[in-house]
């Protein structure tokens, strides 16, 4: 790809970005044949991971990527379990390849694979276990905040633990589906209460109220990732979190969240939300084809941040609005 061969090829002369971070999601590796999604998109369970060695190339040949941002769902829930912990460590593998720090959101098919006290400490996830929600801020001016959409989930805790009880009493109520993946019969936004998607916690809510006040206090701009996106403009109905509403009303309390980056909904999306927050959600490498790519690097600036994706990862301007 021309693109990605060229840094700054895209950029007003003379600016360079402030830092820049690689981005993939939705890898989905599994030693299976190809297959498809429930509804028929075709998936190349093997090529992802082949994608994933090309995007730890292109982010290592810039040689100006500071970071790399993983958005979840490292290996597919079709892999034989059996395989699952070789599989995980394995894609973890290829993540260290990069020549710098790699942080890691976890999937739904991540948790089909593996419980959270196995995956997160593979993931090196910086956060108190088991939770999975954490930040960081790589120059002062910048803070990332990570979510961890499987707070509230039926998938990746203890069967008796309060979180999947709550997780499983809220599917009882919102989806009459004996398949409660299944967004059958529900109406439009009431399509997000499925058990593939989750939800963000009472606690994890007022961290993330905690945490966007002090970047306020400190005058830092904040990119908000998490694997399931948070806005019904970005996606399809039956990929949001089940309680985007609430974090959003968090977030718009605020001034400092600029972009919103998530991965899930395979095909990708793209809004701005009636605050001005840009929500990009990235296209899978999952749905790469042979030699096919997904995956991009992000350039940062004080006033905006420039998605440069290769192939299917379509490159995306995201000016703030203030
Ligand atoms: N419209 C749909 C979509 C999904 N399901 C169920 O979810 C499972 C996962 O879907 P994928 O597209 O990610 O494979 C699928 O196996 C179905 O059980 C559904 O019922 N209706
Ligand atoms: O990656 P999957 O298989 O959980 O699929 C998530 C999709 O957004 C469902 O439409």
């Amino acid at each position: 790809n021309q693109i990605m061969s060229q840094p700054n090829a895209l950029l007003p002369q003379g600016k360079q970005p402030l830092f820049s971070f690689g981005v993939i999601t939705d890898v989905q590796y599994a030693d299976i044949p190809d297959g498809h999604s429930f509804l028929g998109v075709p998936r190349y369970y093997r090529n992802s991971l082949l994608v994933l060695q090309r995007a730890v190339k292109k982010w290592n040949n810039h040689q100006n990527i500071s970071f790399s941002l993983n958005l979840g769902d490292i290996v597919d829930g079709k892999c034989p379990k059996d395989q699952s912990l070789n599989l995980v460590s394995k894609v973890i593998q290829e993540f260290k390849n990069f020549n710098g720090p790699v942080y890691h959101l976890i999937g739904n098919h991540c948790l089909y694979n593996l419980p959270r006290t196995k995956l997160l400490p593979l993931l090196s996830i910086p956060s108190v276990h088991p939770h999975a929600y954490y930040e960081f801020s790589p120059i002062p001016e910048y803070r990332f905040v990570i979510l961890d959409g499987y707070d509230i989930s039926a998938i990746g805790w203890p069967h008796d633990h309060p979180h999947t009880i709550q997780a499983l009493n809220f599917l009882n109520e919102k989806n009459p589906n004996e398949n409660k993946d299944s967004p059958n019969g529900l109406v439009n936004l009431e399509k997000r209460f499925v058990k593939f998607n989750g939800g963000v916690g009472k606690e994890q809510l007022k961290w993330l109220e905690k945490t966007l006040q002090e970047a306020t206090k400190s005058n830092q701009k904040v990119i908000v990732c998490c694997h399931i996106p948070l806005d019904p403009g970005s996606t399809s109905k039956d990929s949001l979190l089940w309680n985007y509403d609430e974090v959003m009303d968090v977030i718009h309390e605020y001034d400092c969240v600029k972009v919103c980056l998530c991965g899930h909904d395979h095909k990708g999306g793209y809004s701005v939300d009636s605050h001005g927050v840009h929500h990009r959600v990235l296209e899978a490498a999952l749905e790469c084809p042979l030699g096919v790519d997904a995956f991009g690097y992000i350039d940062v600036f004080e006033d905006r941040l420039s998605l440069i994706g290769a192939d299917g990862m379509a490159s995306c301007e995201m000016v703030f609005n203030h």
